[in-house]
């Protein structure tokens, strides 16, 4: 018998468990073991459960562990404390724990994978980032020794639902938010989506997982979609870029760098086209050239699945080596460009600041509540500026669809 203790029955520990009891005969065949859920570890012991539980469910810590000899520990409860302490306790018993928590990942994955590294155990975190997406067994996997210099995307669900949302159906902020809750995509602190610390703490973790060290958080800077106005976002849409949230980290031949923070997406980038709760990551190196994971970045089904096979992979790789990535200096340059914004009242200013700065402009485009201009890419602008991937020649080909359609604008 190999006995589960899972702590969290919300979204995706309700996920975990539906999955193991969906898939008991195909888990004995595997493990040549029966599963059982031994524990289930909650904080409010009167809230209506909508599945029935067929396991002992308790509020205190001691009575839960005291339930079983446990084998396997799930970890879903987010945050840090109580978290690290009981991922501690488990690791520190030589019992493998397989979270979904990023947070706790980002934050004190080193000590909790040296943990685990102590006691001769797993400390598993695929469910971590990007939901669905089989990225960081992947990346310690078959990967592992594959020079990677870059690598980005859209690793938050509920925003980039959001914008989705919003863009093509023309609904309001706050009523998609409600639904990207009710959905179970959304933190139990939505601000951790908006104001991008989920992807930010994402982003970390890949960066340890491709360049080989655990990132700085300082070195990391983070802006979330809460700053985007709906005419930034017009002004975009008019020539055919999208506005995505984009974590990216990198390394510049001294050291890696990163940063979350919305831009403008070209019709060239293949993840100007990922949409709705859908996450994409792209791993850039010299031999791969560039290797796109595209699929659900959040949700119970998606997110419990990957907790699983994560615990499942490790049962049957266990004995083998994995490795942290090698890590490559970044060849070729992708920003080249910017879009910056300016009410009305920023219009002098800014012109004087591209003559004096010998800033090109390359285009503008107007709106009634300001301008949008292309630049040229510099470090930093004294206006609210968005940078550009991808080739911003399309635009003449959409600004041409466009103003035979609707005139020109
Ligand atoms: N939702 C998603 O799509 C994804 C979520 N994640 C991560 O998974 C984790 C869980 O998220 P999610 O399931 O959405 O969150 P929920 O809020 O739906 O569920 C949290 C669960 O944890 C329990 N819990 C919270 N605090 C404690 C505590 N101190 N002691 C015991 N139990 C506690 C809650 O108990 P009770 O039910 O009694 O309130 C609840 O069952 C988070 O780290 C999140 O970032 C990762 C990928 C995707
Ligand atoms: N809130 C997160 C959940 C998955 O990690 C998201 O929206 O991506």
């Amino acid at each position: 018998m190999l006995r589960v203790g899972l702590i969290g029955f919300g979204t995706v520990g309700s996920g975990v468990y539906e999955r193991i009891t969906n898939s008991k005969d195909k888990l004995k065949q595997l493990l040549g073991k029966e599963v059982e859920i031994a524990a289930i570890l909650v904080k409010d012991r009167q809230k209506q459960r909508t599945a029935d539980v067929d396991a002992f469910v308790t509020t205190s810590w001691e009575q839960f562990c005291n339930k079983a000899n446990f084998d396997i520990i799930f970890e879903a409860i987010g945050g840090i404390e109580p978290a690290l302490s009981y991922t501690a306790e488990w690791l520190e018993r030589g019992v493998p724990v397989v979270t979904a928590n990023k947070k706790l990942v980002a934050e004190k994955g080193q000590i909790l994978e040296g943990l685990a590294d102590q006691h001769s155990t797993y400390y598993g975190y695929e469910a971590a980032v990007a939901g669905g997406i089989p990225i960081i067994n992947a990346l310690k996997g078959t990967l592992a020794t594959t020079a990677i210099s870059r690598v980005s995307g859209i690793l938050n669900g509920t925003t980039n639902y959001m914008l989705t949302e919003m863009i093509e159906h023309h609904r309001g902020f706050a009523d998609v938010l409600l639904e990207a809750q009710e959905l179970g995509y959304a933190e139990s602190d939505p601000t951790d989506d908006l104001e991008g610390f989920d992807a930010w703490y994402k982003i970390r973790i890949l960066s340890r997982l491709c360049f080989g060290s655990w990132p700085l958080a300082n070195e990391f800077p983070r802006k979330g979609v809460s700053a985007i106005k709906d005419w930034h976002v017009e002004v975009g849409e008019r020539i055919g870029f999208k506005i995505k949230l984009i974590a990216e980290a990198w390394h510049d031949g001294t050291q890696v760098r990163g940063s979350v923070k919305p831009a403008f997406l070209t019709q060239t980038e293949q993840l100007a086209s990922v949409r709705g709760v859908t996450n994409g990551i792209s791993i850039e190196g010299e031999s791969i050239n560039q290797l796109l994971f595209i699929g659900p970045g959040a949700g119970k089904e998606a997110t419990a699945n990957s907790m699983v096979e994560d615990f499942l992979f490790n049962e049957r790789t266990k004995h083998s080596e994995r490795g942290w990535g090698v890590g490559s200096e970044v060849q070729n340059e992708q920003l080249t460009h910017s879009f910056v914004f300016l009410t009305p009242a920023e219009r002098e200013t800014a012109l004087q600041w591209v003559k004096e700065n010998q800033i090109a402009v390359m285009d503008t485009y107007s709106h009634h509540e300001g301008e949008g201009w292309i630049i040229e890419r510099t470090d930093s602008t004294p206006f609210e500026t968005y940078p550009i991937y991808g080739d911003v020649s399309t635009r003449r080909r959409v600004e041409a669809i466009h103003s035979a359609q609707f005139g020109s604008f």
